[in-house]
């Protein structure tokens, strides 16, 4: 389980989130939906300390983690797939994953490529090729195989269907489907409705920064908490009820 509680990022004068607290169980796909802007990217590299952090304490799995470094958020079971994948393109696709699981003794890394290509037979049919010479939604689904090279209890993943057609967001939910089932929690940022309702069990609402709802996907859809997040109008402080 992963808690963040109160936290706040500023970028010089603009605070782009500010006093964020939220949960995400293991086994589920949780959403953060929001507008263009709202602030749910830097949610993710808050939680991720890649950006830095006025407040926030960030909990996994009952343990304090919010004064790691990065890499020491990876060992802890925190995985980052960042937005637009940021795979090497020139390197292989068995040399990205391997980026994943880097500081693991040999055996590890060997033993967690297996896991990956026991569960994505054509990533290891391909496993030679540079990444760059796959199609957007292969190279998602090496992204999210990367992340999962570091063994997470947690993978924050954003906007994995950005740039793809139906058919590669379909396989995209599929694979992170069978993450969640599999034990892991998945905090999903996501601008694909089609996607959140068919992979969210809840979902967080951003809005300017700051959570203006909280609660399954079809009562937010319900409540048009959703469609007032994506139109700019939910500028109410959270009530999230949680
Ligand atoms: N490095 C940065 N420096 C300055 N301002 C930033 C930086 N990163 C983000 N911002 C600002 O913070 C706010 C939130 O941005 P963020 O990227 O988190 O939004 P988002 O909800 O992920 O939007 P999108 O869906 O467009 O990616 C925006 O006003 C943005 O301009």
């Amino acid at each position: 389980m992963l808690t963040v509680e109160d936290l706040t990022v500023a970028f010089g004068p603009t605070t782009a989130v500010r006093g964020v607290t939220l949960h995400a169980a293991p086994g589920t796909v949780t959403g953060i939906l929001g507008a263009n802007g709202a602030g749910k990217s830097t949610t993710l590299l808050g939680i991720h300390g890649r950006v830095p952090r006025s407040s926030g304490r960030i909990v996994l799995d009952g343990q304090d983690v919010t004064g790691h470094d990065t890499r020491a958020l990876v060992r802890a079971g925190l995985a980052l797939c960042p937005e637009n994948r940021r795979l090497f393109p020139g390197l292989t696709i068995e040399d990205n994953l391997l980026v994943g699981a880097h500081g693991q003794g040999r055996k590890v890394r060997r033993q967690r490529l297996r896991g990956i290509y026991d569960r994505f037979g054509w990533v290891h049919a391909r496993r030679a090729e540079p990444a760059g010479r796959l199609s957007g939604g292969q190279q998602q689904t090496v992204a999210i195989a990367r992340a999962l090279m570091s063994d997470p209890r947690l993978v924050l993943l954003d906007e994995p269907s950005s740039g793809l057609s139906p058919v590669a967001v379909d396989e995209v939910g599929e694979a992170l489907r069978d993450i969640a089932r599999a034990g892991t929690a998945v905090l999903l940022v996501e601008q694909n409705v089609r996607l959140v309702r068919q992979l969210c069990s809840t979902a967080w609402v951003i809005a300017h920064g700051e959570i203006t709802a909280h609660g399954t996907v079809a009562e937010l859809f319900a409540a048009g908490a959703v469609s007032d997040a994506y139109l700019g109008k939910a500028t109410v402080p959270p009530d999230s009820g949680s």
